[in-house]
């Protein structure tokens, strides 16, 4: 496995430019599985969670063609099973789409829990809940999941909590269901927002995707289309926060400056500049970071998947901040990674208090799940010294070309080949 090297202390400046969403690409490629004929979908992100749900619907029998660098054809016409393969479905999450989106296809779905991020407990009861309503049974054995219908009907659904999970299986079950379906208290990501528009694209009819209240008339059949999938907002976040870490300069480009509203405004409360064009930011930092406060809510909230990036601005900024992470049970456990660089930060709960300090050391720190590894490479960056991140096989689940984008912004990084230890190697 790899390890980053990251000299501290060099100013980004200059350009970046942001990849397809991977939130977006891993709910699209599995919907893809509900045409009749190719989808072509353009900006897909290089990165390692496209490559495994790519792989298991190849698996499954999909034809699958990468056009280009960043455009896959997909025809799902050959795929012949209902069963997703449990070694590649249950390191993401992503992979629980393929319920939703079988279900639509065959009226059967056989599929692990969800892998992914590790925040404690995440449970699908409301996907299944909402499976359920459209006339589906479900068991889970074994660690699989397993739901079934003769077929499936339109229904009103209430989810009980905001999730962007079982909105989205919601809809790709209900998209070919007879009827209407009705989704309450729906997420608003702009990752529904871009399936909706997808679905749409193949034929579907679903309306008020980017409210909290979803309509899907179902349809028959779902054509092929060519699509091309949103920015990637929490990559340009995590770029804008590393430019303000290290007082930089940079404009990031390729995004939808709507879609950070909620990060360029607590960058602007910390003393950042930023400023829009139509589709880019540019953020810049002379002075001094102010502390400031921070809940994670569902969009159009504060994305959890920034929490820990910006922490590690907040723990180079004047004063006490603190961080209330209102979506996940157990997100803070990078903390203890960022303590090792000198941070000072308690936590208890849902919160973290985090008392700003002159500046961050170096240290060798690994990556605990995807956005810990983003934080810790933020962190490196704008150390004193230099730092050594392992386990990044974490932040390449969500993260293209991370080290090339960072060094064309004038980063010192680089890739170091750790070579597996001689008794792991005789096993
Ligand atoms: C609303 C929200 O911010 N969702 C985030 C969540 O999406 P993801 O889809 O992974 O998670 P959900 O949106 O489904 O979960 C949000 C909350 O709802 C709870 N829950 C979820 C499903 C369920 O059936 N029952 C249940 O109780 C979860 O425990 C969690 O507290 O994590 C992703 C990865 O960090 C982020 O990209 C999403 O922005
Ligand atoms: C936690 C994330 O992803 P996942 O839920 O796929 O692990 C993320 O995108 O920040």
């Amino acid at each position: 496995m790899d390890k980053f090297v990251i000299k501290g202390g060099n100013r980004l400046t200059g350009e970046v430019n942001i990849s397809g969403a991977k939130n977006a690409a891993i709910a699209i490629i599995p919907a893809a599985i509900l045409a009749d004929d190719v989808c072509i979908i353009e900006n897909v992100p290089n990165i390692t969670d496209v490559a495994s749900i790519t792989r298991i619907l190849y698996d499954m029998g999909a034809k699958i063609r990468n056009v280009n660098k960043s455009t896959l054809e997909i025809d799902p016409r050959p795929i012949h099973t209902h069963i997703a393969s449990y070694e590649l479905a249950r390191h993401i999450r992503g992979s629980y789409y393929l319920l939703g989106a079988l279900l639509g296809r065959f009226n059967h779905a056989v599929v692990t829990m969800p892998g992914g991020c590790d925040f404690g407990v995440r449970p699908i009861d409301q996907h299944l809940k909402g499976f359920a309503a459209l006339g589906a049974t479900y068991k889970l054995e074994g660690g699989m999941v397993d739901v079934r219908a003769d077929s499936l009907k339109g229904a009103n659904i209430y989810l009980d909590v905001v999730s962007v999970g079982a909105t989205v299986n919601i809809m790709l079950a209900a998209v070919k269901a007879k009827g209407m379906t009705v989704i309450e208290n729906a997420a608003k990501e702009p990752h529904i927002v871009d399936l909706a528009n997808f679905l749409n694209s193949m034929g579907a009819d679903v309306r008020g995707a980017g409210t909290d209240v979803i309509k899907i008339y179902g349809v028959d059949r779902l054509i092929g289309t060519t699509y091309s999938i949103i920015p990637d907002q929490i990559e340009a976040g995590t770029y804008m926060v590393a430019a303000a870490a290290t007082g930089g300069d940079v404009l990031v480009k390729n995004v939808i400056p709507k879609h950070l509203e909620s990060i360029s405004a607590k960058l602007e409360e910390m003393g950042v500049q930023i400023e829009e064009f139509d589709d880019a930011v540019r953020v810049s930092r002379t002075g001094a970071l102010n502390k400031c406060n921070i809940k994670t809510m569902p969009h159009p909230g504060f994305p959890t998947d920034m929490q820990p990036q910006i922490a590690v601005l907040l723990s180079i900024a004047n004063g006490t901040s603190i961080i209330n992470e209102s979506v996940w049970d157990n997100r803070f456990r990078y903390v203890e990674e960022l303590k090792r660089m000198g941070a000072q930060i308690s936590v208890d709960g849902k919160l973290a208090v985090i008392e700003g300090v002159d500046h961050l050391n170096a240290a060798p720190v690994k990556a605990t799940d995807l956005r810990a590894g983003a934080a810790m490479l933020i962190a490196a960056l704008a150390a004193v010294g230099t730092t050594q991140i392992e386990e990044i096989n974490h932040i390449e689940r969500g993260y293209e070309n991370v080290e090339e984008k960072l060094l064309s912004m004038g980063a010192d990084i680089r890739r170091v080949h750790i070579p597996e230890p001689a008794v792991a190697q005789a096993i």
